[in-house]
C-alpha cells in the first residue's frame, strides 16, 4: 500500500475522529478539541514518515488561536486522568501491554498517569451540565485521538493490509478509556450500560460486553464534602447527630444513581441509607443524547436496533430510578403485596430518614445468591422460587421489579429467606397488555405458531406487512422463550438452565429480527425481556433445575381461558 494511500486512510480517519468529537462535545469544547488533535496528529504523522497533511504553521497558528483552552483541557485531562480502578490481573497480557503502550502515548497528551489498581475510590461526579459534557466530549475526543494512534501504528509497522475503522473504535485502549469515563459519569452512562447487559447482550459487540462488565464492577464514590451538601439538604443541619448513632463514611456500594452507606438509627436499628450523586437527574437528557451521538457517530452500536425508542425507554426508566420518594413508594407496595409469602422480604423504608434525594431502609443481612457456596438444592430452591415470583409480578401482581441484576437477590441463611433489594425500576403493567402477553406465552407453550402470530399484531409486536422471514424469526424467538415452560417440552420435568440453549437459540434469530422489524417492541416488553432474560441468565449461572412447567401451569394456567 502506497503512502499515499495510508495518508488517505488517515485522513477519512482523521475527519471520523473530527465528527465523533464534533458531534458530542460543545463549542468552547470543540474548540480545545481540535487544536488538541491538529497538534497530536501532525506529531504522530510526523513520526511514522508520512508527509504531514497539517504542516506545523497550521499547527502552531490552531495552537496559537486556541492556546489558552488548550492549557485548560490540558490541565483539567491531568486532573481527571488521575483516577483509575482496573486491576491489571483482569487483564489479558496484551491488554495489559496495550494498556502501558496506551499509558505511554498519553503521557504525550495528557501528562503521567498513575498506575491502575483496583479499590473504592473517592470521586468527585461531574455535576454541572457543563463539566459532564466537557467528559462526554473529551472522551469522543481520545477515542477519535486513539483510533487515529492505532492506525497510524499499524500503517507505520509496515502493515499493508487495511484497517477498519469500527476495529479501530473499540481497540482495548478505548474500551479502556470508555470503561474508565463511564464509571466516573455514572448515572446515565453507568445505567444504560446495566440494562443493555441484560437486553441487548445478544446483540451487542464482545467489546461493549467487555465495557459493560468493567463498568459495572467500578467502584467510585463522592468525596465527604460532595455527600455533606447532599445530606444537608435533605435532611438539614446536623443529620448525623440528629438523626443516626453511627454513619459509615465509606459506601458499602457506589452504584450508578447514588452510593449506598451503613448506619445505625437513633433506636439502633441497622440501615443502610441511599444517597443519590448531586446532578445526575438534571442530566439523564443531555447524558444520553451525548452516549447516543458518542456511539451511534463511532458505528460502535449495529444499525437497526431501534435505539431511538430503547434510549427512550432508559430515558424513562432512568428518570424513575432518580426519583427516590417513587422507590420509596415501591418498596412499600411490594412489600405489602409479598407480606404473605414465607419466602421474600422487602425492606422497610424509614420515612423520618428520607428526601428527594435519600433513601434510608432496614439493613438487610442476606449474600448476594450468586456469591454464596451453597448446595445444590438451595441453589434450585432460589432459582425455583425467583422464577415462582417473576410469573407472579407478571399474572397477579401486575407490578414488577425490573431490574433483574443478581445483586439485587440475597439469600439470608439464618432466616431462610430470599431478600430483595432495588425498586427503582419497578413498574406496573395494564391489563390489556398482560392478558395479550399471558396469550402470547401460552400460544408459546403450545407451540401455536397462527395464536402467536395473532396475539403479537394485538399487543403491536407486528405489523401483519413483515416479510414472511422476519414473521418466522420473531415467531421463533417467542417459541424458545416458552420452552422451558412447555409440557410438550419438559413432559413434567423439571428444566435444567445447566444445559439450557434458550440464550442461544434467540441471538440466532436476532440479526433478522433487527434488521426487518418494522415496528419497535411494545414499551412494555422493554422491562419485562430483559427481567425474563436476567431470571433466565440467573438460573443458568446458578446450574439450577426448576420445575418451569408446573410453574407456569399452578400460576398462569395452559389453557385459553
Ligand atoms: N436494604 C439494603 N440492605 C443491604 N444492602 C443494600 C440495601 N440496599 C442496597 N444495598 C446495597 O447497595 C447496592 C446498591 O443498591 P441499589 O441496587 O438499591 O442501588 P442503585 O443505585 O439502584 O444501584 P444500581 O445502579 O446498581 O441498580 C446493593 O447491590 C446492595 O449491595
Amino acid at each position: 500500500m502506497s503512502v499515499s494511500k495510508n495518508i488517505y486512510e488517515l485522513t477519512a480517519m482523521a475527519n471520523t475522529v473530527k465528527k465523533i468529537a464534533y458531534d458530542s462535545v460543545s463549542v468552547v469544547e470543540r474548540d480545545a478539541t481540535r487544536a488538541f488533535q491538529y497538534s497530536f496528529l501532525n506529531k504522530q504523522l510526523k513520526k511514522c514518515g508520512g508527509s504531514s497533511m497539517w504542516s506545523d504553521a497550521m499547527a502552531k497558528a490552531e495552537a496559537a488561536r486556541h492556546g489558552a483552552k488548550i492549557g485548560g483541557a490540558v490541565n483539567q485531562r491531568r486532573m481527571y486522568s488521575t483516577n483509575s480502578f482496573s486491576h491489571p490481573s483482569e487483564l489479558t497480557p496484551e491488554q495489559n501491554m496495550l494498556n502501558e503502550t496506551q499509558r505511554t502515548v498519553s503521557k504525550d497528551v495528557i501528562g503521567v498517569k498513575k498506575p491502575a489498581e483496583f479499590q473504592m475510590s473517592l470521586s468527585e461526579v461531574p455535576s454541572t451540565r457543563l463539566a459532564r459534557i466537557f467528559h462526554y466530549g473529551s472522551l469522543a475526543a481520545g477515542m477519535g485521538l486513539g483510533a487515529a494512534t492505532q492506525g497510524i501504528k499499524h500503517y507505520a509497522s509496515g502493515n499493508k493490509s487495511s484497517i477498519s475503522m469500527k476495529s479501530l473504535i473499540l481497540s482495548p485502549q478505548n474500551i479502556e478509556r470508555m470503561a474508565k469515563k463511564f464509571s466516573k459519569m455514572r448515572g446515565a452512562a453507568l445505567k444504560i450500560g446495566q440494562m443493555m447487559s441484560f437486553q441487548d447482550l445478544s446483540i451487542l459487540p464482545a467489546e461493549i460486553q467487555q465495557i459493560l462488565l468493567r463498568v459495572q464492577n467500578s467502584a467510585h464514590y463522592m468525596p465527604p464534602g460532595q455527600l455533606e451538601r447532599v445530606m444537608v439538604k435533605d435532611l438539614g443541619n446536623n443529620w448525623r447527630e440528629r438523626l443516626f448513632t453511627s454513619f459509615d463514611d465509606v459506601p458499602v456500594a457506589a452504584a450508578s444513581i447514588g452510593q449506598v452507606h451503613n448506619a445505625v438509627t437513633e433506636d439502633l436499628t441497622p440501615v443502610v441509607v441511599k444517597v443519590q450523586y448531586p446532578g445526575v437527574v438534571d442530566s439523564i437528557d443531555s447524558d444520553l443524547n451525548n452516549l447516543l451521538t458518542l456511539l451511534t457517530a463511532s458505528a460502535i452500536l449495529p444499525a437497526g436496533l431501534f435505539l431511538d425508542k430503547t434510549i427512550a425507554n432508559a430515558r424513562v426508566e432512568l428518570k424513575w430510578e432518580c426519583d427516590y420518594i417513587r422507590e420509596a413508594q415501591n418498596l412499600i407496595r411490594f412489600r405489602d403485596m409479598i407480606q404473605d409469602d414465607p419466602v421474600f422480604e422487602v425492606p422497610r423504608v424509614f420515612h423520618n430518614l428520607c428526601g428527594e434525594h435519600v433513601l434510608t431502609m432496614e439493613r438487610m443481612r442476606g449474600l448476594e445468591i450468586t456469591k454464596g457456596n451453597w448446595d445444590q438444592k438451595t441453589k434450585d430452591w432460589i432459582a425455583t422460587n425467583i422464577m415462582r415470583l417473576c410469573l407472579l409480578e407478571i399474572k397477579h401482581f401486575k407490578f414488577m421489579q425490573t431490574d433483574p441484576n443478581w445483586a439485587n437477590f440475597l439469600y439470608n441463611e439464618s432466616t431462610g429467606k430470599i431478600e430483595l433489594l432495588d425498586f427503582g425500576a419497578a413498574r406496573e403493567f395494564g391489563d390489556e397488555f398482560i392478558e395479550n402477553y399471558i396469550l402470547i406465552l401460552k400460544a408459546a407453550i403450545k407451540k401455536d405458531r397462527e395464536k402467536i402470530a395473532h396475539y403479537s399484531k394485538k399487543l403491536g409486536y407486528l405489523t401483519g406487512l413483515e416479510s414472511p422471514a422476519m414473521t418466522d424469526a420473531h415467531i421463533d424467538s417467542i417459541l424458545v422463550l416458552g420452552e422451558a415452560f412447555s409440557p410438550i417440552d419438559n413432559k413434567g420435568v423439571p428444566f435444567n438452565f445447566k444445559d439450557q440453549t434458550i440464550t442461544d437459540r434467540v441471538r440466532g434469530n436476532v440479526g433478522i429480527m433487527l434488521s426487518e422489524r418494522l415496528t419497535p417492541p411494545p414499551e412494555e416488553t422493554y422491562s419485562l425481556h430483559r427481567k425474563l432474560s436476567g431470571v433466565f441468565l440467573l438460573c443458568a449461572r446458578l446450574g439450577a433445575t426448576v420445575p418451569c412447567e408446573d410453574l407456569f401451569k399452578e400460576i398462569i394456567g395452559h389453557d385459553y381461558d
